[in-house]
Order: structure tokens, then sequence, then C-alpha cells
């Protein structure tokens, strides 16, 4: 018996690391996404073992069930209902982790191998079976990498658990019900905390719900675009960790509560803004035009906002500084601190502009990637 559930990455239009402190933020699903295959072995194949294979990094990794058993026999791991991993759990399960001895030039996969074996043991127990997984995305940039590993994680194993249900299509992959849908983000969400410490919840909650999104204190508003958004990303393969940028922002915030507290505000005005501007009344080019410029001028204000709360990074700055040469603007996405920077390309803007500048960026050892924004969330696939 075998799932595939598949899961999109994100862009953040505005709001990053304000929304952890109750601000609002604007964010959009993309076409890249991370691919899970759950496989419950038949029983001639049956090795024993929970396997997770992280495809595109060689690595397998194999815990025999009678040790996981052992392992968790104190505490009641399997629950119903989505709930935070206690410390103790997580003790036990970053021993299980370390005692694999993940290459240093890899160890920052610890915290996605912890999630998934707190995912795992929390709605599967302990019964054998193989999990694979593959990613489009770029891992650790920017573009919700951990949520939506965690995504298509959660959704795999609550199908092959428990009962889940489908919306009607016509397609191999399917759409769960807002129910399940719901039932997954929260799932999803325990994961993000293990990865991340003190994640908002807006990542997991566009690569589950897809779409463009507002995001605040936790609530989710699906927006309606009337207008294209066109973006370029650029990434600039500085590696970076989220979980340290948002804690580096909550010390600022600690040191200097007042400006901070105005900082976080007024990136508030500016995704309230955005929102407004993405959503305006549908018309002709010229207003289109007028609006990408309201769009411009807030994600340069929430750029400057981002470089406040000292997430931007000089990798970032530059590109800002090529995409400027062109009379484009920029701002970084997701964690900041290298990674991921998005241009709007306004709509009139010229085939041949558009490739002299992913020429002129890629010439400085950035990858340029182009994605369809505000498209689908969560799918699966019974096999
Ligand atoms: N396909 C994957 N396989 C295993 N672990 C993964 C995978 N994708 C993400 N992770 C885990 O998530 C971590 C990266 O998460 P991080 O939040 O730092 O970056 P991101 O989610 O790509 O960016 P952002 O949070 O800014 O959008 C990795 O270090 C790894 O632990
Ligand atoms: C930096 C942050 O705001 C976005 C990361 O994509 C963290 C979060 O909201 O969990
Ligand atoms: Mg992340």
């Amino acid at each position: 018996m075998e799932v595939r559930t598949r899961a999109p990455g994100k862009i953040i239009l505005a709001g990053e690391h304000s929304v952890v402190h109750g601000s609002a933020a604007i964010a959009a699903s993309i076409d890249l996404y991370t691919h899970v295959l759950f496989r419950l072995p038949p029983p001639s194949e049956n090795h024993g073992s929970v396997e997770l294979e992280l495809k595109d990094m060689g690595l397998v990794f194999s815990w025999p069930s009678k040790i996981l058993e052992e392992a968790f026999h104190s505490l009641d791991t399997l629950s119903s209902t989505p709930q935070s991993c206690s410390p103790t759990h997580l003790r036990l399960i970053t021993s299980l982790v370390e005692e694999k001895n993940i290459p240093e030039a890899k160890i920052w996969l610890s915290s996605g191998v912890c999630a998934f074996l707190y995912l795992y043991t929390s709605i599967h127990g302990y019964k054998p079976a193989t999990v694979a997984v593959t990613s489009e995305l770029p891992l650790g940039s920017g573009l919700g990498s951990s949520a939506s590993f965690c995504v298509s994680l959660a959704a795999a194993l609550l199908a092959l658990t428990s009962e889940v249900s489908v919306d009607d299509g016509n397609s191999q992959w399917l759409t769960l019900t807002e129910s399940n849908l719901e039932l997954v983000n929260k799932w999803a969400f325990e994961g993000e905390k293990i990865i991340h410490g003190k994640p908002s919840g807006i990542d997991n909650t566009v690569s589950t719900f897809g779409k463009v999104i507002m995001f605040k204190s936790g609530e989710l508003t699906q927006m309606k675009s009337t207008m294209p958004l066109r973006m370029l990303i650029t990434n600039t393969k500085v590696a970076r960790n989220t979980k340290a940028l948002v804690t580096g922002v909550s010390e600022r915030a600690v040191r200097h509560p007042s400006a901070m507290h105005a900082v976080f505000t007024a990136v508030d005005f500016i995704s309230k803004e955005l929102a407004k501007a993405i959503e305006g009344p549908a018309a002709d080019d010229i207003s289109f035009t007028r609006r990408e410029e309201i769009i411009e001028e807030l994600m340069e204000m929430n750029q400057g906002l981002l470089q406040c709360m000292g997430v931007s990074h000089a990798s970032i700055e530059n590109v800002l500084r090529v995409t400027a040469k062109y009379k484009l603007t920029s701002k970084l996405t997701g964690a900041g601190g290298g990674g991921c920077v998005l241009t709007l390309l306004p709509t009139l803007l010229s085939n041949n502009i558009m490739e002299k500048v992913v020429a002129d960026l890629e010439s400085c050892g950035f990858q340029c990637l182009k994605v369809e924004v505000g498209g689908k969330g969560l799918e699966i696939y019974f096999g």
C-alpha cells in the first residue's frame, strides 16, 4: 500500500519576521514542490524498520521498529490530535538522530530528521514502512522547504494511518477536504516548531492551502488577487538558518522593545496596503502599472525595515543593486541572512530586459528561478 503527496514552497511578499510578533504578512505558494512517497511493505518484504530516504541528499536512515518501541515505551507517543513535542520526547528523538552520525557537511539536516521522527511516531507509531522524500526547492533558502517537508510528510502519514477524505476531481492528484487540510496543517506546524523553534505558522499554512494568503496571529485570510503577480526569484546560495535568524530578531526586540514595536507596526501597515493593491478592482494595463508601482514602493519599504531587523546580508544587497540598474525593485523573502530575493517583474517589462537581468544576476554567481505564484496547495495521490 502506498500514497504520494506533494506540497508547494512559498514566497513572502511582505511581513516575514514581523509576522512572528503579531503583524500581518502576505504569502503565496509557488510551483516548486516537496514530494513524499509513503509505502507500507507487503508482509513478504517486511524489513521490520522505519526507513527515511532523503533521495536528493543520497542519505537513508533506518530505525528498527523494536528499537523505537523500546526508546519510547514510557511515553504515549501516538496521538489522534496534533500536540507539541514534549522535552522528553524531543530528547529521545535527538539521541536517536545523533546515533546516525550524519556527515558534518549535512548536519543541518538533523532538525528535519528529528521532525520526521516526531511526526512518524506521533501519527503512525512504530510500524515498519519506507518514506522517500525529494524536493524541487533549494533547501534552507527562504522558500519554505521546511514547511513543505512537514506538510507533505504529515499528509502522507495521516493518509495511510487514518481515514482521510478527498474532494472529487478528475486528475490523479487530489485535494483533501477542508477539515483534513486543517488537521495536516496543525501537525505540520508541530514539525515546523522542531525545525524553527518559534514559527508563526505562515509557511505551513500557505503550503497546505496554496494561493495568496494574508496571515496574522495564526489566522488565515484567502486573498483574491486581481492582477498578475510575476516574480523572479534569485537564490544568493548563501546558506542560512531560519531558527537562528528568528531568534536574532527576537533578541533585538528584547534589547529595543519600543523601537522594534514601531518597526513591526509599520510592517503590519505595509502588508495591509499591499493586500489592498493586490486585491484592487481588476482594470486595464494603466492601472496595473499604477498598482505595480505601489507594490514596488511597499517592497522597498519592507526591505528597509528587514535591514533594520538585522536580517539582510551583503549578497542580498548585491541582488538589490543589480536589479536596480534595470529599475526593478527587490526584497529578501523568507528569513533572509542570504537565501532568496524576490524581484517584481512588471507586466510591461520586455523579455529582452528580463533576459539581461537574469544574465547579469547569474554572472554574479546567483541562480535565478522563474516560478508561478499563488497556485495549488497540498495534493495527494493514491497509487
Ligand atoms: N527535503 C528535505 N529533507 C530533509 N530535511 C529538510 C527538507 N527540507 C527542509 N528540511 C529541513 O528544514 C531545514 C531548512 O529549514 P529552514 O526553515 O531553515 O529553511 P527554509 O524553510 O527553506 O526557509 P524559510 O523558513 O526562510 O522559508 C533543513 O535544515 C532541514 O533540516
Ligand atoms: C522568518 C519567518 O517569518 C518566515 C520564514 O519563511 C518565520 C515564520 O514566520 O515562522
Ligand atoms: Mg523554514
